[in-house]
């Protein structure tokens, strides 16, 4: 068998090498060409999976029987014509939930970051737009550190969040958290879901954290709100950005008002890209209709035990964060990657984000070091 992976998914040698030959690709870099005797095709978030990549590569090599499997080894399925794909007989697989406790982590640690006597304060209040795997994640750590939590999700009730509109949330709280999949043309859709309309809701003071898909929140509105703050003398929002709506172009223009911005990396974690690939793993070896053989059990490196479960979430975090994040060395070195690009501006070129990414420093999630939830 023929399996063509993005060069970017964890361990694809252990968990796939059995089945046949893997071959790795940068995963904005697979194009039909490349999947012409492919079987099985595994990506991440940056390859887009169309009927028609699937067909220009069968015309190429007609003999040959087109993919059949396509795993994604993320939470979010935008880039894929599931749909098309699956009208086609294709087999598609995605790793729910796989890194939303490293994302439910990221948020937490970026408004301590951000605003950290606010977030030590017994008032505090976090909106989660969004109440899926991230959400009801992010819902529990906050509870643990004291937040008052406001949710919102018009697909799902949880008896644990109180949950309201997004215009009555969205001006009571002091951090709005964004976690739902981006989704155009059908109801609720969240294309641009924070929009002039939505950011005029939100206090000045308001901090807004996006890590679902970078147009859920509309760039230029976001743009215009720091300029309204600017010229009328107030201080301007503090927004923290993982994903960008031009993505992997960022301008400096948005950059440079940025709070933290980090090069989509909310969900790269060791635990959260590992579970990515065993999800997969466990998807298609259901599709060849065996037991799985293979776990991530043993696999994953030991980890000092920080935590002390004597003391409360929020008496130990603010200590032990400079060690166990790396929030702090990622927004500096992504905007050590600012340079002038063909029109004159400053910006991220896409090759340095996609390096930044491809060459990141795996962070480990809070159980590792001994967290115990
Ligand atoms: N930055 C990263 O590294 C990273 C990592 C993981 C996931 N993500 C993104 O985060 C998204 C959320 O992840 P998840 O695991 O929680 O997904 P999920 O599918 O478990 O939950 C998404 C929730 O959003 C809700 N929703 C849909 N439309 C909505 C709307 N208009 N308003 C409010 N809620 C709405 C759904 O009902 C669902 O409960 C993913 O789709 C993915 O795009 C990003
Ligand atoms: O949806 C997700 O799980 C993440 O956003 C995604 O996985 C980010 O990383 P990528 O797939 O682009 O490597």
């Amino acid at each position: 068998m023929q399996i063509v992976v993005d060069e970017n998914l964890s361990l694809t040698d252990y968990f796939f090498s059995s089945f046949g030959e893997v071959t790795a690709y940068a995963g904005r870099g697979i194009y039909a060409e490349n999947l012409k005797v492919a079987d099985a095709l595994l990506v991440r978030s940056v390859t887009k999976v169309t009927p028609k990549l699937l067909q220009d590569a069968t015309a190429l090599s007609p003999t040959h029987q087109r993919v059949k499997f396509v795993g994604s080894a993320t939470i979010g399925m935008d880039h894929l014509d599931v749909e098309g794909l699956r009208a086609m007989g294709v087999i598609v697989a995605n790793a729910p939930g796989c890194n939303a406790q490293a994302v439910a982590e990221y948020v937490v640690t970026a408004i301590l970051m951000v605003q950290p006597k606010r977030a030590l304060s017994d008032s505090f209040t976090l909106g989660i737009v969004g109440l899926g795997n991230v959400g009801t994640r992010l819902n529990r750590l906050a509870k643990r550190l004291g937040w008052r939590v406001i949710g919102v999700d018009p697909f799902v009730t949880h008896a644990d969040i109180e949950q309201v509109t997004l215009a009555e949330m969205l001006p009571q709280v002091d951090a709005v958290s964004i976690h739902v999949p981006l989704t155009q043309h059908r109801a609720n859709a969240t294309y641009h879901l924070m929009d002039e309309q939505a950011l005029a809701l939100m206090k000045p003071d308001t901090i807004l954290i996006n890590t679902a898909r970078g147009p859920v929140v509309k760039e230029a509105a976001l743009l215009a709100d720091f300029n309204l703050s600017q010229s009328s003398g107030e201080p301007i929002r503090s927004v923290v950005l993982d994903v960008f709506e031009h993505e992997p172009r960022i301008s400096n223009t948005l950059l440079a008002n940025l709070a933290i911005a980090t090069p989509h990396i909310a969900g790269y974690t060791l635990e959260g890209k590992a579970r990515g690939t065993e999800m997969v793993y466990q998807a298609f070896c259901q599709w060849q209709g065996i037991k799985p053989q293979l776990t991530l059990e043993g696999m994953l490196p030991s980890m000092p035990k920080l935590f002390d479960q004597k003391y409360s979430l929020l008496e130990q975090l603010p200590q032990l964060l400079p060690q166990i994040s790396s929030m702090h060395a990622d927004d500096l070195a992504l905007r050590a990657c600012l340079k002038q690009d063909s029109s004159g501006e400053q910006s991220i070129d896409p090759v340095d984000f996609d390096r930044l990414r491809r060459d990141y420093p795996l962070r480990r999630e809070w159980s590792s070091y001994g967290d115990q939830g």
